[in-house]
């Protein structure tokens, strides 16, 4: 690793934004193809290397390919675990991982089984001192409708109230061009109301000005994306105005959205717009399995890209421990640690 690498790989980090079968490492996918050859699954089809992109539609595709590959408890366990101890190796030292609970016939997973076992992933980890404090927001799939987002909200409620504070929240995610955010809005109330914090995708792709608009009105606690927000990319300074006076922090992903092609170019990433601003936003991976990135090079790529100091990245790092879902005594925590930190990796 170079110079610059160092640092930002020791920067103390926080990561908001990553989907649990995106953030698969290609050690893990070796290790559940070998579990699965029957499949004929190579690693060319969960991932996409340096350089290459794809369309959405093609995005999509990879994490059907990678659910294919994660369909029982023992898998859901092992690749949670991977994945926190790779964040935690990373420097992130709080971590809010999201993921869709699935329910697999042929394998008897079911939904409620899904949640306790990344749960009980995020309790091995700790219980083997992993220093890392992580939590867990339960994905909506805005394709699959009202009916089953409402159930998913039950099953959140459930498990905040049982699971030690370890579920905080609720995403809403999914391929952006399908279903209509609208049929979802009275689910993502009733989490509201009974003390879920809410992440929601939006404006992910251009078109879906309205969408954001009645989502903005919940409002929600935090954005994924907002790469359509602005006016100056088709959104409208209405858009901009709801989210700046309710202060709703954005997750900015770089790679994610270069490589999926919602934004052409590193330099014309939305992160200028909102950091220009002032606007609370926190960096994040997305998919760092499948868009083969973390967070430390996230953070390096903003940094080169935007010219910001090692100060600057300093702060970003640190502001974002104000936009996470867990409670004020957690965030007392964690600037404490920044603070200590901070000789260590300015040394
Ligand atoms: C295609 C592309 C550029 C992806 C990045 N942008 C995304 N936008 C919306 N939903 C997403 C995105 N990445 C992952 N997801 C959601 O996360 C799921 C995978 O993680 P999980 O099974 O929930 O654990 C996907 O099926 C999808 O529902
Ligand atoms: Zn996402």
């Amino acid at each position: 690793m170079d110079h610059a690498a160092v640092f930002y790989q020791e920067l103390p980090k926080v990561e908001l934004h990553a989907h649990l079968n995106g953030s698969v490492s290609f050690q893990t996918i070796e290790k559940l193809i070998s579990r699965k050859p029957q499949l004929n699954i190579e690693h060319s089809m969960t991932a996409i290397g340096k350089g290459q992109r794809r369309t959405l539609d093609e995005c999509f595709e990879v994490f059907k390919v990678i659910h294919k590959l994660v369909d029982t408890e023992e898998d859901i366990l092992m690749v949670a675990t991977d994945v926190i101890k790779e964040f935690a190796a990373d420097g992130v030292k709080y971590l809010e991982l999201r993921s869709t609970p699935r329910e697999e016939k042929d394998t008897g997973l079911t939904k409620k089984n899904y949640i306790e076992t990344v749960i009980k992933a995020i309790q091995q980890c700790k219980n083997e001192g992993v220093d890392i404090d992580v939590r867990f927001l339960v994905a909506i799939d805005r394709r699959n409708g009202t009916e089953v987002a409402m159930e998913t909200v039950k099953l959140a409620e459930d498990f905040m109230l049982s699971s030690d504070g370890l579920v905080v929240g609720l995403d809403l995610s999914g391929d952006p061009t399908v279903g209509n955010g609208k049929y979802l809005l009275p689910a993502l109330e009733k989490g509201k109301n009974c003390g879920l914090k809410l992440s929601l995708h939006l404006s992910e792709v251009p078109s879906q000005l309205e969408e954001s608009d009645l989502l903005l009105n919940l409002p929600p606690d935090r954005i994924g994306h907002g790469t359509f927000l602005h006016p100056e990319v088709g959104g409208s300074q209405s858009l901009v105005d709801k989210v700046v006076k309710n202060n709703i922090p954005l997750e900015l992903c770089l790679t994610s959205n270069v490589k999926g092609q919602t934004v052409p170019c590193y330099s014309q990433h939305h992160f200028n717009y909102w950091y220009q601003l002032g606007h609370p936003s926190v960096i994040c991976t997305d998919d760092k399995g499948v868009f083969c990135t973390d967070l430390s090079q996230e953070y390096q790529l903003a940094a080169s890209t935007f010219g910001l100091s090692k100060e600057d990245i300093w702060k970003l790092s640190q502001q974002a421990i104000d936009c996470i879902f867990a409670p004020e005594d957690v965030k007392q925590q964690l600037k404490h640690k920044w603070k200590e930190l901070y000789p260590q990796v300015f040394k």
